[in-house]
């Protein structure tokens, strides 16, 4: 070992010896915080007298209530707090850092050397920092610049200096294994590293190799609207999860993790890159999918299509005309126009067109939808009609008061009177003692009088009608967004006159699966829309960032709706156009539909050209697979050319299938995809492969992802990642169509180190390019 090495591991030595002092420390602090949260909540009600007697009582019940929660919530934190430094410092203790820098600042003789690891960490006495944490402001050097003239912003303003030299560590256990100097570019040596081992089962934080343009994406800070488009894994997704981990550091006083939400594709991902900040000593943000969010809303309502059911139910359309009228429906409805055709048909109803549901009461309208829509035509036009229904509600819950005067002396009320259980009835009768003033010990001294007994019977059953009219269940947002179809002409008021091609028949369409209680997934959004542009939007201001990933799969109209439903975040979106899946985004190839966003003062766009999931051989015959393909630059990792295998029939495929993933596991790849079209073609192919172990369905619910061999529909396999692909058949047949160039594109390039398709008869004419070049081998 040279002197410098010597040099180096004896530093690592001593800054290994703090780690462990002050694990030893911690796993101390964490059983004593743990045996504390124990011990409170065993004896939480111990310490609270529990009395209501007297109002002095109660108060004295709720403070010694509170206090108890509050010491509880105190020490529970401070459990999580210590426990969150425990695993980072146990990940420190393998490599407590893997670059360095040395910096001369501006003023200062010497250059000082700052070693960049996961987290800070600072000598015994608490003074000197042994390790910066890759996300403090100077550790930005290490990442953005190269020898030289160097700055780092400050929150006290920039620091300016000279940059005299960048290491890469390599350091595994405590020991150092290598040293790079990386003063031109990170990583080469170590990203070849990293990116040739095995996929996981789970996405890593990528801090030791973070690229100089990710690096943008993760320390972005100004402006409302951020967006990425970057390559097949270009990295788009673990930038973000970086920047997460960045925001929350940098903002540790202001933001928590539940301030920041991240919609993911589907839940098998969302459990993917559940790992990353967790990894980094993070708690996780909040993740949904705008599935769920779009079940959560209109489940109760509709049968709502979920986007995967559009795709498939696209995919396996075999008439054309019918495919055709349902994809101009998926893109009309998704596009900036129908936004705002929504908006002025919604305008529109403040002079006419609202539509109201009959409020009825035992079986019979008490007051009918016309009434509803006479007096909400009769309330002051100037005002906004949420203002109105408002109006419209206070009259309806006034006129079930006055209904319930009437009812009381009913034969209907006597009936169910007789018919109240005994609970009911003594429920009753110590609900009307309190009301009349009696108190618990007198309560058997109240006679009760049947007038006041028949009366609440009434108001009891009425309960649920003034719920629903408090919840707005009166106004009819089902036909109001109906009615839009009802008459196809009508359209042109709010498009300057221009009727969509075949709008009749959309029309048609729409209306028919309305009736039968459904919603088409691209109708759920502008539904949702509409609705709340009726009512007021249902807005979210806690939460501070969105991130979006995948974006090139929603629609400008489900963007305008996030927009308004976090109204006071900023929004980071992430997504690659070439591997934009859904009909809507057709002809579609950036993100300028999101320029109006924000307006373009607040909106920042970065390209990541750079692709470093696959190997080189892999980006090279993908890149030809998209048009402007040559614009994507692989990350020089070496390996084997993708290969194709043309066979006569389905039995030949599946027998040659089966040998190469036996092949495919020899060679030692651990997780390896059969990928499918669609999920139709994947059942019938796990069902003829069935006899190989071990090998799992993926299929739209699958809520984990699961290592292993596995069959899955390509859109399903999007944002993950695998050793060896196999590209279950590429044929003419399956992939002949332009509409599905995108998402035969997608399925390749989750290949890691192995691509191998298959072909039952003729291939598809998007390889034709990738044969003529020779970028696949036959
Ligand atoms: N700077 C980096 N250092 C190490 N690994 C990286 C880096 N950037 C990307 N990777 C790796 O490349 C792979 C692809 O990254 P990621 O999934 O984030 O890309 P993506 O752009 O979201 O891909 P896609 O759009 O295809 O889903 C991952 O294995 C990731 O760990």
């Amino acid at each position: 070992m040279n002197r410098e090495l010597r040099y180096e591991q004896d530093r690592v030595n001593l800054v290994m010896g703090t780690i462990s002092k002050e694990i030893g420390k911690l796993e101390t602090e964490t059983a004593r915080r743990k045996g504390e949260v124990i011990q409170i909540r065993r004896h939480f009600w111990d310490e609270v007298k529990v009395n209501t007697d007297t109002f002095d009582d109660y108060l004295e019940t709720i403070i010694g209530l509170r206090q108890e929660a509050q010491a509880l919530s105190v020490s529970e934190g401070s459990h999580r707090h210590a426990s969150q430094r425990l695993k980072v410092l146990q990940r420190m203790k393998e490599s407590p850092y893997f670059g360095r820098i040395d910096f001369t600042e501006s003023g200062e003789s010497a250059p000082e050397s700052f070693y960049i690891g996961i987290s800070s960490l600072t000598d015994e006495d608490g003074e000197d920092f042994l390790v910066y944490d890759w996300r403090a402001p100077v550790s930005s050097v290490y990442y953005d610049c190269q020898p030289g003239p160097a700055e780092y912003s400050t929150p006290g303003g920039a620091v300016h200096g000279q940059l005299d030299g960048k290491w890469q560590y390599l350091i595994r256990d405590g020991v150092l294994q290598s040293m790079f100097d990386t003063s031109l570019t990170i990583g080469d040596e170590i990203l070849q590293e990293v990116l040739g081992k095995q996929s996981d089962k789970q996405m890593h934080s990528i801090v030791a190799t973070i690229q100089q343009d990710q690096n943008r994406i993760i320390r972005h800070d100004h402006g409302r609207l951020l967006i990425v488009h970057g390559a097949a894994g270009s990295g788009k997704t673990s930038a973000a999860l970086q920047r997460i981990a960045y925001l929350l550091y940098k903002y540790r006083d202001q933001l928590n993790a539940d301030q920041i939400i991240l919609f993911s594709p589907n839940t098998m991902f969302s459990s993917y890159v559940s790992n990353v900040l967790p990894e980094l000593g993070e708690e996780n943000m909040q993740q949904v999918t705008f599935q769920d969010y779009l079940e959560h809303r209109l489940g109760d309502e509709f049968d709502v299509e979920t986007s995967y059911g559009q795709l498939e139910s696209v995919l396996s359309m075999g008439d054309a005309d019918a495919k055709s009228l349902r994809v101009q429906s998926i893109r009309f409805k998704s596009a900036v126009r129908f936004i705002e055709v929504i908006k002025s048909y919604s305008e529109s109803l403040e002079s006419s067109g609202m539509r109201f549901r009959d409020v009825t009461f035992r079986g019979r309208p008490i007051i009918t939808a016309e009434q509803m829509a006479e007096r909400f035509y009769s309330l002051d036009p100037a005002l906004r009609v949420h203002n109105r229904l408002d109006k419209l509600k206070e009259w309806l819950l006034g006129e079930l008061k006055n209904l319930q005067k009437a009812e009381w002396k009913k034969p209907w009320v006597q009936d169910e009177i007789e018919l109240l259980s005994e609970d009911a009835y003594h429920k009753a009768h110590r609900y009307l003692a309190g009301k009349r003033g009696y108190t618990k010990e007198a309560v058997a001294d109240y006679e009760m009088e049947p007038e006041a007994l028949a009366r609440l019977v009434v108001h009891q059953k009425m309960k649920p009608h003034r719920r629903k009219i408090r919840e707005y269940q009166f106004v009819d947002y089902k036909a109001m967004y109906g009615q839009l179809f009802e008459e196809p002409s009508q359209i042109g008021r709010w498009t300057n006159g221009e009727t969509p091609v075949e709008w009749g028949a959309i029309c048609r369409m729409t209306t028919d699966v309305l009736k039968a209680g459904r919603l088409f997934h691209e109708d759920a959004t502008p539904y949702l829309f509409l609705k709340e542009l009726i009512l007021g939007f249902q807005s979210n201001s806690s939460i501070r960032h969105v991130v979006i990933d995948e974006a090139q799969d929603y629609s400008p109209f489900q963007f305008e709706f996030l927009k308004r439903l976090f109204p006071s975040a900023k929004m980071t979106v992430l997504g690659d156009f070439n591997q934009a899946i859904y009909s809507h985004a057709d002809g579609r190839t950036d993100f300028s539909a999101l320029s109006g966003l924000y307006g373009p003062d607040q909106t920042e766009v970065v390209n990541l050209t750079r692709s470093y999931r696959s190997t080189r051989p892999i980006i090279e015959f993908t890149k030809k697979l998209i048009p402007h393909g040559e614009n994507i630059i692989p990350f020089d990792r070496d390996g084997v050319w993708p290969s194709l295998e043309q066979v006569g029939d389905f039995e030949d495929l599946h027998s040659r299938i089966i040998l190469k993933i036996h092949e495919l596991r020899r060679q030692g790849h651990q997780s390896i995809a059969v990928i499918c079209q669609s999920a139709a073609e994947s059942l019938n192919a796990y069902r003829s492969l069935s006899g190989i172990d071990g090998l799992k369905l993926i299929k739209s619910g699958t809520g984990e992802y699961e290592q292993g061999t596995v069959v899955i529909p390509s859109y399903l396999s999007k944002g993950i990642e695998f050793d060896a692909v196999i590209i279950y058949n590429a044929s003419r047949d399956v992939y002949g169509d332009e509409s599905v160039r995108r998402l035969f594109y997608t399925a390749c390039t989750r290949a890691m180190h192995i691509l191998h398709l298959y072909s039952v008869g003729k291939t598809s004419p998007f390889l034709e390019e990738a044969l003529q070049e020779g970028a696949l081998q036959v």
